[in-house]
């Protein structure tokens, strides 16, 4: 059974200044019973990982370029992330997908720069009500996971987080038997491509987790954490999570 994994992405959010929440969350989670992971802006990654260095909190990135350096005007490299103190990078968030065109190829290229760094890559899938509704789910999902993650994912270095798009924000959440079904098809998918390894891939549930519904989705199986964006601003909206987590 995999160590769980409360991860927290703060897209653009974030100054200075929020590092309080970060004080917060080491002074109530000195020694959490799960992993914890807290994803900034790039511009708070360094400061963050000063303030978490020593204790069981990590680091990570939005995302990086598939390069290691050069003329990319407003990237970072998976490198800079772990030189500032990053081990893990959120990859091929639907917002990434959506915002930017990242397609599926370009997020396996990102992960394998990631690994290449030394950093865990958060691997995102997700299907749009669109796609969920027209019976799409379990293709669209399964099309992301193998397009996505290239050969030589281990339970060491990646993560799978599943964030159906139409739950993202909007304080829709599917109901316990369709996570349950994406997470299950995802687990035989890890499974069957990469073996003991793939049993031991983490697959975080994302879209709209709160304090309030985190305990229910943590019982489903083959859910071992979750991405969660609005509610991992606040160390007390966290620190519910974490606490459902670690529970579990
Ligand atoms: O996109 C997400 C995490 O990556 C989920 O965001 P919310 O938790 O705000 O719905």
């Amino acid at each position: 059974m995999p160590r769980k994994l409360a991860a927290g992405n703060w897209k653009m959010n974030g100054i200075g200044a929020s590092l309080v929440e970060v004080e917060a969350l080491l002074a109530a989670w000195p020694n959490a019973g799960c992993d914890i992971l807290l994803c900034p802006p790039a511009t708070l990654l360094s400061r963050m990982a000063e303030r978490v260095s020593g204790s069981s909190i990590a680091v990570g990135g939005q995302d990086c370029h598939v390069a290691a350096s050069g003329a990319h005007t407003g990237d970072i490299s998976a490198d800079m992330i772990a030189e500032a103190g990053g081990s893990h990078v959120i990859l091929g968030h639907s917002e990434r997908r959506a915002d930017h065109g990242e397609d599926d190829a370009l997020v396996a290229a990102k992960t394998a720069a990631a690994w290449g760094a030394g950093l865990i890559a958060v691997v995102c899938v997700g299907e749009t009500l669109d796609e969920r509704e027209a019976g799409r789910t379990i293709d669209v999902v399964a099309g992301q996971l193998a397009g996505s993650v290239p050969d030589g994912a281990t339970a060491a270095n990646t993560v799978i987080a599943y964030e159906p798009v139409w739950a993202i924000g909007t304080g829709k959440v599917p109901t316990l038997d369709e996570i349950g079904a994406v997470h299950d098809d995802i687990r035989a998918r890890l499974s069957d491509r990469f073996g003991a390894e793939g049993d031991g891939i983490r697959i975080l549930y994302g879209g709209s987790v709160k304090p309030s519904n985190a305990a229910e989705i943590f019982a489903v199986s083959n859910v071992d954490g979750a991405l969660v964006g609005g509610a991992s601003l606040k160390a007390d909206d966290f620190g519910g999570i974490i606490s459902a987590l670690q529970n579990a």
